[in-house]
């Protein structure tokens, strides 16, 4: 499991067995810091001939009101870079348009049917940002190019990048703390979120344990 903060670590391992074959690092905040921090843990275990079989980014996120209430659990069926791309005359281009790269990884379809199926989760495309939506225009924006989008938050694409590079399968489970829109701290709701993700990785245990990349 890879989360942002040790907050988000604490409120997974706290929904796992403490003597599971599951391990949870906080790597850091945004796509550069997930994408590094999960790339050391991936390559250190690697080097030491325990490679690991999945990659889970997990923690909070912004919900896409009214598809991702407040408290929900969304599991990513496409886990998509949203601002990966140029500024154009035209409006945003991704940069698989320029001829480079990817935006999207999607996880294993029966890894996401069992997660969803065990916690009741929503599944749909959940968008990796840099900067966090801070307007209803630019949350309208993304939907528009995002239709399936249910929630964005900040790491996902990129430890999808450094599971990718070492070959490993990997998904991503999103608690909804905020709505994706203008910027109200105060309806924040991070320990509802959190007490969500203790309680989803309760049911996903006997899912995370059970599942073999090669099924
Ligand atoms: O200061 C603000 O207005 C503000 C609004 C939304 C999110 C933040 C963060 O600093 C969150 C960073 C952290 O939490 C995840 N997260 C939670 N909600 C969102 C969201 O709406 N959009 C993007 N990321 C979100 C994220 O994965 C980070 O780890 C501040």
């Amino acid at each position: 499991m890879a989360t942002a903060v040790p907050a988000e670590r604490d409120a997974v391992a706290s929904g796992l067995p403490a003597s599971g074959v599951v391990d949870v690092v906080a790597v850091g905040v945004g796509p550069a810091a997930a994408a590094a921090g999960t790339a050391r843990v991936l390559a250190t275990a690697a080097a030491a001939g325990t490679p690991y079989e999945l990659v889970v980014s997990a923690g909070i996120g912004g919900g896409f009101p009214p598809h991702a209430p407040l408290g929900s659990l969304v599991v990513a069926d496409a886990v998509t870079a949203a601002d990966l791309g140029a500024e154009t005359p035209d409006g945003f281009v991704p940069v698989t348009a320029l001829g480079f790269g990817r935006v999207t990884h999607e996880p294993p379809a029966a890894l996401v049917r069992e997660l969803a199926a065990a916690s009741g989760a929503a599944t749909g495309t959940v968008l990796t940002v840099s900067t966090v939506t801070g307007s209803a225009g630019s949350a309208a924006a993304l939907r528009a190019r995002h239709p399936r989008a249910l929630a964005e938050a900040m790491e996902g694409f990129g430890v999808a990048e450094a599971a990718a590079a070492l070959g490993i399968p990997v998904a991503e489970v999103r608690a909804v703390s905020n709505a994706v829109g203008p910027r109200d701290r105060a309806a924040w709701r991070i320990a509802d979120a959190l007490a969500a993700l203790t309680e989803a990785f309760g049911k996903f245990t006997p899912v995370l344990e059970s599942w073999n990349r090669h099924d």
